[in-house]
């Protein structure tokens, strides 16, 4: 096997929690490659092993079985070229936006100077702006999501790992970042894995989509996102985007029922 990838390899990765012999499979076998600076998106019913796919991606669960190669080599543990954005802001509540920011890239071991003059640059590339020294209690949902996208995206990460990110926000708030996130990604060029339930979402923001069976997870279709790479509002009335989506949402409404009947 290789000892380094261009985008991500992920080979044969199967992962059981609990005792040996005795556990839950939680995923079965998973292959997949992802390109470099690719946004893919993984969709699949509650349970089906989405989130344990990308800890083991960000090295934070121990790979049991198969392997995990990214351009920094076979995936151990986890890793500066790795970072992950959860549902829950993960910000320090005790910490200014600035001071959030700053704790990465200084954990990062980024020098003094330049950890100011990054942080201010994302803090400006979310266009948090003028809340450099407000607390998160002080910001609303979307407000603390792009602080602690700001967080993760200036320790310049190759590799960005988002789970549900946007899980936790309204509707209207939701739309926004997911544009924002996607103009982002575009300027940034980073690979991105992002996880979510929502098909629109997963339509709007990514170049392909897997979509996994009901536990254990498998990899069970690939999807390429043939639409064009500047994506705003507009392109939730185009015919091609409406027919995906019904197409992805037929085939995870498949891998939902099949869950609820246990037929896996
Ligand atoms: N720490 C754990 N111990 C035991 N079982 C676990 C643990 N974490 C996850 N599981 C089980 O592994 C399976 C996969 O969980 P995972 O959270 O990865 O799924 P998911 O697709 O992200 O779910 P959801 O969409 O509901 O967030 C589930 O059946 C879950 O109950």
């Amino acid at each position: 096997m290789e000892d380094a990838a261009t985008g991500i390899a992920i080979r044969n990765v199967s992962h059981s929690y609990g005792p040996a012999g005795h556990g839950v499979l939680a995923l079965d076998r998973i292959s997949l490659d992802i390109g470099d600076c690719e946004f893919h998106c993984l969709l699949g019913p509650s349970g089906c092993g989405k989130s344990t796919l990308l800890y083991l991606l960000g090295g934070f669960i121990p790979v049991q079985s198969g392997q995990i190669v990214t351009p920094k080599g076979v995936v151990t543990g986890p890793g500066p070229d790795r970072s992950i954005v959860f549902q829950n802001f993960a910000l320090f509540p005790w910490k200014t936006v600035r001071d959030n920011v700053l704790y990465g890239l200084k954990k990062a071991g980024f020098a003094a100077d330049e950890r100011a003059r990054r942080a201010q640059e994302y803090i400006d590339l979310v266009h948090l702006t003028g809340f450099e020294d407000s607390y998160p209690s002080q910001l609303s949902g979307g407000m603390q999501q792009r602080a602690a996208i700001a967080r993760t995206l200036a320790v310049d990460p190759r590799i960005l790992l988002m789970d549900e990110p946007f899980g936790a926000l309204d509707a209207q708030t939701r739309r926004v970042m997911q544009e924002e996130l996607r103009a982002i990604w575009r300027r940034s060029r980073k690979t991105v894995v992002f996880v979510t339930h929502d098909v629109q979402e997963a339509v709007f923001l990514a170049d392909r989509i897997s979509i996994m069976s009901a536990r254990p997870g498998r990899i069970e279709h690939i999807i390429d996102v043939d639409l064009p790479k500047d994506r705003g509002e507009e392109i939730l009335e185009d015919s091609q985007f409406i027919q995906l989506s019904e197409q992805i949402w037929r085939l995870v409404r498949e891998q939902a029922i099949a869950a609820t009947r246990g037929a896996h």
